[in-house]
Formats: structure tokens, C-alpha cells, sequence
């Protein structure tokens, strides 16, 4: 469902911005610092309960407020309102989603599953395995029910093996219970996540050769522990060099994505611009396949799209967002970076913003 309203208070630099967003394509432009990244932003903290570019929601708050309140209202019948509030002065963040106070950050993903592409996105290709697994449960958690409970009792009992790995004896009793919950949860998890890749590939490899035809380009899910073994033994037979890092070295917490070109990692080989078109891809095809599992759509936030895209991928670029059934934010300092090389075919709304307020264009 795509937003029909929004009204953010005390966001940086932005003032009380009411807006009441297309359901497609949302061209925002203005000059540096005028507050785009802002209004994206925003949009990110209604969807994840987090930004993407501080790890301090206190920051988003306007130097002269005491607090930031995000309103966002989903269109439906009936609409479904989500919210965001934090205070200045308080630790705890207050969430809403149908005016009542919501426990779990995962109620207002349900509500609003969004994407970013930013000039920040080759990180997923460069960055910690941690970012590629982030992207991979994503997809996961909307596609399959089971995956969040599956995901908590991972966790859950690799807190518990890894604090007994800490003791200065080990109590091989508890560790072998916490193992076998760990290593029973760990395979239902690699399951989805395996079945989860098998229908996400096709989709990718389509996306990709739209966007920038890289045909040996790999792919490839790789479930953080030795294939050839149970997971319980993994964890029996490493007990000793566990508890010598302090921490399970193998498990679901170690999944990645490997992407390659040919037998080189792709961060190694692919220019800045060519790793952006390749981690849009991926996200484009979490949206689709998304819409294909779920029915539901994605809303992507394209920050400062035409940093690092040559005018022939702005313009592919554009009409393939233009052909998901999608709604999008799309920022740019400069109409003419995009209207020069697209001419869409479906209504744009477009607004700039100056003052820290949103003209319609
Ligand atoms: N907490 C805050 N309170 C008030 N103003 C802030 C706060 N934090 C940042 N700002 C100001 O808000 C603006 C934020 O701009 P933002 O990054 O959203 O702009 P932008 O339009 O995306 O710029 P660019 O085109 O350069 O990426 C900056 O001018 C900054 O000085």
C-alpha cells in the first residue's frame, strides 16, 4: 500500500512538512541541503524504526525541538496509520501503527516494507557479511511466516552456548541442550533462507540483465557452516576452539552472499557505478519478488539518483522503476539530471523543496 499522507515535525532541518504523496513516482528535488535526504529519511525511521545514516535517532531531532514525531498514513480501506515519536530527553522510542502503541520495530516493517538505493548502496558489495545477511532476511521475513520465530530461537540459543562458552569450565550438560536448540532452529533457518535464494535468483539475474548485462556475474548463498556436516557436530567437534575466541565461530550467524565476476569478488572488479546498478538490481528484485510471493509492494526511497549512473542507466534505471508497481521517492539536486535522458510515461508528482518546505513543481 502505497503512503497518502505524511506530516513529519521536528525532522532536522525540515520544520513541520506536510505532504501528500503520488502513489508512484515522487520526484523530489532542491539544493544541497535543502532536506531531501531528510524527507527519505523520515520515510526509513516510519518503515524500520531507524535511520540509515546515523545510528542516532536523536540526531534526526531539529536542534531548536524537543522532540521528532513521523506520521505516515497508508492508503486502504480502511487506511492504516503508522507513527514514530522520539523525545529529546527520553531513551525509549514510541512506535504506533492503527493508533495503538506498537511493542516490535517487525509491526511497522510488516506495515511498510521499503528499500533504499543511496549513493552508500555499493556497501552492501563491500561492506561486513552482516549487511548482505540484513538484505537477505529482509526478503526473507516478508516472504515467509515462519521466519522471524525461526530467527528469535537462534539467537535466542546462541546467547545462551556462547555465555556458556565464556565460563571458565565448560558445563557440558547446558551445552549440549543449548546446542541442539541452536542447531535444530539454525537448520529450519538456512532452510528458508535457502528456498528463500532458489526463487530470488531468476528474478535478480532478470533485473540485472536490464540494467547492466554482466553475464558472469555469480551469485551464490553460502549458510555460514560446512555443508558436508550436521550442525550439531560442527558445534560438538568445536567446542574447544569456540571457547577460545569466546564465540560460535560457525552457524547461521556467519551466512553471507557471495557475489562474484568470473573468480573475482565483484567489489574487486566493478566500478562504483557499475556496483550501484548491481545492488539496485537486488533490491529491485526483493520488490518484485515480494509483489510475486505476497501480493504486497515495496516502497523504495532512490536517493540522489543520478550519483554515479551515466545518462543511459539513469534513463533504464528510471523506466524500470516506472514499471514496478510501486510506490517511489526519487530525490535529485537538478530536474534536468534526469528529465534530460527520461520522459516518463506514467504522472510524476514532483515537488522541490526550498525553506525546508515541499512546492508542488
Ligand atoms: N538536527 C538538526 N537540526 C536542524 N538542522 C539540521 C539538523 N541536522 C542537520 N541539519 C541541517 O539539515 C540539512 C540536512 O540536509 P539533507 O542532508 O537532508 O539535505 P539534502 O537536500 O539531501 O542535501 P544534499 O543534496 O547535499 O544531499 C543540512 O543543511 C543540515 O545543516
Amino acid at each position: 500500500m502505497p503512503l497518502d499522507r505524511l506530516s513529519f515535525h521536528g525532522l532536522r532541518n525540515l520544520g513541520a512538512l506536510e505532504m501528500a504523496p503520488g502513489p508512484h513516482i515522487n520526484l523530489i528535488t532542491g539544493p544541497n541541503g535543502s532536506g531531501k535526504t531528510s524527507l527519505l529519511e523520515g520515510i526509513h525511521v516510519l518503515g524500520m524504526a531507524r535511520s540509515f545514516r546515523t545510528q542516532k535517532l536523536k540526531a534526526l531531532i531539529d536542534h531548536d525541538a524537543d522532540e521528532v514525531t513521523l506520521f505516515g498514513r497508508l492508503a486502504g480501506d480502511p487506511p492504516l496509520p503508522v507513527g514514530v515519536r522520539r523525545r529529546r530527553d527520553g531513551t525509549e522510542l514510541e512506535l504506533r501503527v492503527n493508533g495503538e502503541r506498537a511493542a516490535r520495530i517487525t509491526q511497522l516493517a510488516e506495515a511498510l516494507p521499503l528499500q533504499l538505493i543511496n549513493p552508500d548502496a555499493f556497501r552492501l558489495l563491500e561492506g561486513s557479511p552482516a549487511a548482505r545477511r540484513e538484505f537477505l532476511d529482509w526478503g526473507v521475513f516478508h516472504a515467509e511466516r515462519e521466519f522471524l520465530d525461526s530467527w528469535k530461537r537462534v539467537r535466542r540459543a546462541l546467547k545462551h552456548r556462547n555465555a556458556l562458552l565464556r565460563h571458565d569450565r565448560i558445563d557440558v550438560q547446558s551445552i549440549h541442550v543449548w546446542e541442539r536448540e541452536l542447531a535444530h532452529w539454525s537448520e529450519r533457518l538456512d532452510g528458508l533462507r535457502a528456498s528463500y535464494m532458489t526463487r530470488f535468483l531468476p528474478v535478480f539475474e532478470e533485473t540485472l540483465a536490464a540494467l547492466l548485462p554482466l553475464p558472469d556475474l555469480t551469485l551464490r548463498y553460502s549458510r555460514g557452516w560446512d555443508r558436508q556436516r550436521a550442525l550439531l557436530e560442527v558445534f560438538e567437534a568445536g567446542r574447544d576452539t569456540d571457547r577460545q575466541m569466546g564465540f560460535t565461530q560457525q552457524g547461521p550467524q556467519r551466512a553471507d552472499l557471495r557475489i562474484r565476476v568470473g573468480r573475482h569478488p565483484a567489489v574487486e572488479v566493478l566500478s562504483r557505478g557499475q556496483q550501484k546498478l548491481v545492488v539496485s538490481a537486488m533490491k529491485l528484485a526483493q520488490g518484485r519478488l515480494l509483489e510475486q510471493l505476497t501480493g504486497g509492494t515495496c516502497l523504495y526511497l532512490i536517493d540522489d539518483l543520478p550519483a554515479e549512473l551515466d545518462g543511459d542507466h539513469r534513463r533504464i534505471f528510471c523506466q524500470w522503476l516506472e514499471r514496478l508497481n510501486c510506490q517511489v521517492f526519487i530525490t535529485s539536486v537538478d530536474r534536468a539530471a534526469l528529465a534530460d535522458v527520461w520522459q516518463p510515461q506514467t504522472d510524476v508528482v514532483a515537488s522541490k523543496l526550498a525553506g525546508g518546505r515541499l512546492h508542488s513543481e
